[in-house]
Parts: C-alpha cells; structure tokens; sequence
C-alpha cells in the first residue's frame, strides 16, 4: 500500500507546491509525487528562452516572459485535466500573476499596456474547462536569508546576481499574497519543520497532513 492509499488521499487529486524562488517547491514536488505516486508537473528553466533575457533586463523581457509562462502553464492545466488528475505541480499559475507580473507593473518594470493585456488575457485563459482550481495549495515559507543562501548554493547565475533587495521584495509579496489568497485551501509548511534532503522519511508527516486538510475541505464543501 502507498502513503496515497494509507492516509486516503484521492488518486485524482491535484496539488499545486506554491513559495518564493528558492524555498523548496521542486524538491518537494519530486519527494511528495514519489510518496504519492502522482505525475509531477514542472517548471522547465532550462528551456526557458525569456528568462536570461529577463534577468538582464527586467523592462525589456517582462511581457514576453509572462506571456511564455502563462502558455507553458495552461498546457501543462491542459495535461493535468486531460490525465484527470494525480499530479503535483511545481507552482501555481497564481503566483505568476498575483506575484510576478504584478511586481514589475508597481516597479514600472512592465508597462501598464502590457500588464492590461497580459491580465485580460489570463483572466480570459483561466476561465476555462481546462482551469479547475487544485485540491490544495502547500505554501512553502521561511526565513528570507536561508532562502536567498539555496538560491546561492543552487548556482543559477542569472539569479546569484540579482541584487538581494528583488529576493527581499518578493519574499515580503508572498506572505501578503498567502494572506489574502483563497482560490483553494491552503496548507502552509514552514521549511524549518523539516528537512527531506536530509531526511526523506519526513515526507509521511507531509503527506499525512495534506490527507487531513484534504479531508476536512471536502467536509466542508458537502
Ligand atoms: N531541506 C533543504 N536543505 C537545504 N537545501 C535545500 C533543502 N531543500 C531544497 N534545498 C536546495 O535549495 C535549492 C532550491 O530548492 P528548489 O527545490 O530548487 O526550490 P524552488 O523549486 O522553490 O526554486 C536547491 O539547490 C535545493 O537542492
Ligand atoms: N511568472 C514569472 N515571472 C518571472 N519570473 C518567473 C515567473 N515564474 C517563475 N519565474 C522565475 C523565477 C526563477 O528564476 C525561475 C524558476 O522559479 P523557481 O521558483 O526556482 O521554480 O523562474
């Protein structure tokens, strides 16, 4: 018997891992989607042909990337839906909106046109069959500084020379974010209270709470 079928948890489930660049997401998907044994939905940044760019200059790149990011993610809500379910999926496509592209419009570094279109445009690709919210959000939070040190020890170089003030930013964005956010439930996981690299065997815990919340969600909605 897997953890899914331990602690019950439905095999069409859909969970999204949503937190600041750097927290952990990646790594959880991969230790919950093997725990679960779910399919994993990622964020390809290898491939990326904008993010370089972006980083490099942030004014210039922005709509384009947001505009790469939001197709990438709604083929892989197209995937997902199409499967029916079982997936964990590194970040939530209402971080990109309700974080990024948003952060650069308040710093002027995407133009008001182009954050209108992009806004109308996700509005309008998000309201489709294809968009049924997840099952549960698990929001990953911690200290800024020991987030900014895996952003260094991963050794991306386009994000080891951001200035730490945008990781500063983004970090204080997110926790207003979470705050106000209730398009699905949220399970919230401070990465102090575990370590899966260190040990994987933690991921029950994990798994353990997602099944309660999931429970107590579908409780409520009956
Ligand atoms: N528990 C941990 N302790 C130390 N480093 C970690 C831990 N979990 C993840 N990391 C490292 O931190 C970096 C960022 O993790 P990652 O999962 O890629 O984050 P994200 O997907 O949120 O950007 C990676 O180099 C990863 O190996
Ligand atoms: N919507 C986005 N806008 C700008 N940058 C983004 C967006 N989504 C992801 N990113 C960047 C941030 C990181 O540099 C990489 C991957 O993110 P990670 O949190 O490490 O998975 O893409």
């Amino acid at each position: 018997m897997n953890l899914r079928e331990k602690y019950g948890i439905p095999a069409n489930a859909v969970v999204t891992i949503a937190g600041t660049v750097g927290v952990g997401k990646s790594t959880m998907t991969k230790a919950l989607a093997e725990a679960l044994q779910f399919r994993t939905s990622f964020e390809k940044v290898d491939t990326n042909p904008y993010l370089d760019k972006f980083y490099e200059d942030f004014e210039k790149w922005s709509f384009h990337l947001q505009v790469y990011f939001l197709a990438e993610r709604f083929k892989e809500q197209k995937r997902i839906f199409e499967y029916g379910g079982g997936f964990i999926q590194d970040r939530s496509i209402y971080e990109d909106t309700g974080i990024f592209a948003k952060m650069h419009y308040d710093k002027g570094t995407m133009n008001p046109t182009d954050y209108e279109t992009y806004t109308n445009l996700f509005d309008a690709m998000v309201m489709t069959p294809y968009f049924p919210h997840p099952d549960l959000l698990v929001y990953l939070e911690g200290p800024v500084d020991d987030i900014i040190g895996r952003i260094q020890e991963r050794g991306r170089a386009m994000e080891q020379q951001t200035p730490h003030a945008y990781w500063y930013e983004m970090h204080e964005r997110y926790e207003n974010w979470i705050n106000n956010f209730n398009a699905c439930p949220v399970l919230r996981l401070n990465i102090n209270d575990y370590d899966l690299m260190a040990n994987p065997e933690q991921v029950e815990g994990i798994v353990e709470r997602i099944a309660y919340m999931m429970e107590q969600t579908l409780h409520l909605r009956k």
